[in-house]
Order: C-alpha cells, then sequence, then structure tokens
C-alpha cells in the first residue's frame, strides 16, 4: 500500500505556476527532508497536502484513499497533522496544559473529562513529553520556554493529536547551535515511530535526519533520493547546494 503518494500535482496562482506537474512518493515510517532554493513550492507543496489550498490539477493519495481538494479539518481528522514555523502555543498554560488542550482537540469535551483522568491518558501524555525532551518541563509556563522548547511544544502538541503523518515547516530555524542538536535526537526518536516529511533549509541538519531527500526547484521535482545521491547530483550542486555553501 502507498502511504502517501502526490500524482502530476499543479497550482497556479493566476497565470502562474508555482507547482508544475510535481509527483512523488512518501514510504511509511521514513523521514523525507524536502529542500529547494527560495520560491522553490515546498510550502505551497504542504498547503496542498493539507488542504490549505487547493490543487490547479493533479492528485494526492493518503493510505490509498483520494484526498486531493478536501477540507483543512477533513484531512487533519484522517491523519495528517502539521506544525508550523511560527508557534502556536497558550503562553500562560503549562507544557502540561498545553498538551491536554492539543489532545483535546481531537476528542469531544465528554470524552475529555474521562480521559483526562485515565492512566492511559498520563502514559501518553508522558510518552509525548519525553519524545519532545520536555519531561523535566511539564509543569513550566509555555511563555517562559526557550524559542527552542517552544518548538518542541509544538511537536508535542501535533504528537498528542496521534498523526499518521507528520509535517513540519523549518523546525530549526531560528535555534541555537546546542537546540538544533537536542533537535537532532528528539527527530531521531519521532523516526522510531511515526512518518515524517521536513521542509528544512539547514542542510547540515537534514544530514543528521534524512531517510530520503526530495529537491524541489521552480515547483518541480529535481532529485528524490538518500542524501549522499542527492549531494552528488550535479544538477542539485548547481542550483541549490552550490547556492547555498557560496
Ligand atoms: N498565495 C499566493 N499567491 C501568489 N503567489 C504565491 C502564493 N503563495 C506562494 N506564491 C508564490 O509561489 C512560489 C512558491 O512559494 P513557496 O512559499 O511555496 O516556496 P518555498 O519553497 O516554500 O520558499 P521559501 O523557502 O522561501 O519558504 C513563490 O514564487 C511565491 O511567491
Amino acid at each position: 500500500m502507498s502511504f502517501l503518494e502526490i500524482r502530476n500535482l499543479s497550482k497556479s496562482f493566476d497565470t502562474t505556476k508555482v507547482i508544475n506537474d510535481f509527483s512523488i512518493e512518501i514510504v511509511e515510517a521514513t523521514l523525507c527532508c524536502l529542500v529547494g532554493p527560495n520560491g522553490a513550492g515546498k510550502t505551497t507543496t504542504m498547503d496542498l497536502i493539507t488542504g490549505r489550498q487547493k490543487p490547479t490539477s493533479g492528485q494526492i493519495l493518503f493510505c490509498n484513499d483520494d484526498i486531493t481538494g478536501l477540507d483543512e479539518h477533513e484531512i487533519a481528522r484522517r491523519g495528517i497533522g502539521r506544525k508550523f514555523q511560527v508557534p502556536a502555543v497558550f503562553r500562560d498554560l503549562t507544557v502540561r496544559q498545553n498538551l491536554e488542550v492539543a489532545y483535546s482537540k481531537s476528542t469531544s469535551p465528554i470524552k475529555n473529562m474521562f480521559r483526562f483522568r485515565s492512566s492511559g491518558f498520563a502514559q501518553k501524555l508522558d510518552e509525548v513529553a519525553a519524545l519532545a525532551g520536555l519531561s523535566e518541563r511539564l509543569g513550566t509556563e509555555a511563555g517562559i520556554l526557550s524559542h527552542g522548547e517552544t518548538q518542541w511544544l509544538e511537536i508535542g502538541m501535533v504528537l498528542m493529536q496521534d498523526p499518521r503523518l507528520l509535517l513540519l515547516d523549518e523546525p530549526v530555524a531560528g535555534m541555537t547551535e546546542a537546540e538544533i542538536e537536542k533537535t537532532v535526537q528528539i527527530f531521531k526518536g519521532l523516526k522510531a515511530t511515526n512518518t515524517l516529511v521536513v521542509v528544512e533549509h539547514d542542510m547540515a541538519f537534514v544530514r543528521e535526519i534524512a531517510d530520503v531527500v526530495t529537491v524541489m526547484h521552480m515547483g518541480t521535482l529535481l532529485a528524490h533520493g538518500p542524501i549522499a545521491e542527492i549531494e552528488a547530483n550535479a544538477r542539485v550542486r548547481e542550483v541549490y547546494l552550490g547556492d547555498a555553501e557560496a
């Protein structure tokens, strides 16, 4: 069964084609990094997968179901979770309360009254906090977390909703070296049990975490494969890595 399949996807804004006949397949239980120069179409692709934007043509299949053009909430309900670059945590609530709120978004209030008290829920919250590197910060108000910790909390909040596929926009942007190192460890943990697509510019980070790398250029697929293959690809070096290293 194919997990996520994008077939001949195109998206135009007015007369400008920003995604042009783009096709890829994401395999379950892998971490794929989506890279490419500014304006390549990475964010638009994530928007199309999550229903934030509607494609002009093409198809998106998730676990063999055609999800093309479905509403954002319906796609989220089917198990595609997304963490944006700008965090949206509740600053006055503790880390624990933020995780509880995130969980409650995916269930009914009545169910939550019982679930918050159940030992299964407590275990889940502890597991997510450990995965996100926040076990020691559960009682801390989100407003005083560092930038890195806030990003990890957001990852935890998406995980509380049990996504089958997790999409992340530039998770290490603005982080210190130490925070990036810890984020590498967090992603290595996430990879064990999740399927992830990560848009990222930081190639050192990509090298550490990616199973497979997809390179976009001007809305098209330039290359898709293991990082070593991508870095050796002459065309990729010319349009992207060459630029980044220059
Ligand atoms: N709503 C919109 N209306 C018109 N053009 C848009 C819209 N959204 C994106 N674009 C254009 O589509 C192209 C792709 O943008 P996109 O944000 O997907 O690229 P990106 O690869 O994510 O870039 P970056 O790395 O800078 O975030 C750009 O030329 C952008 O200006």
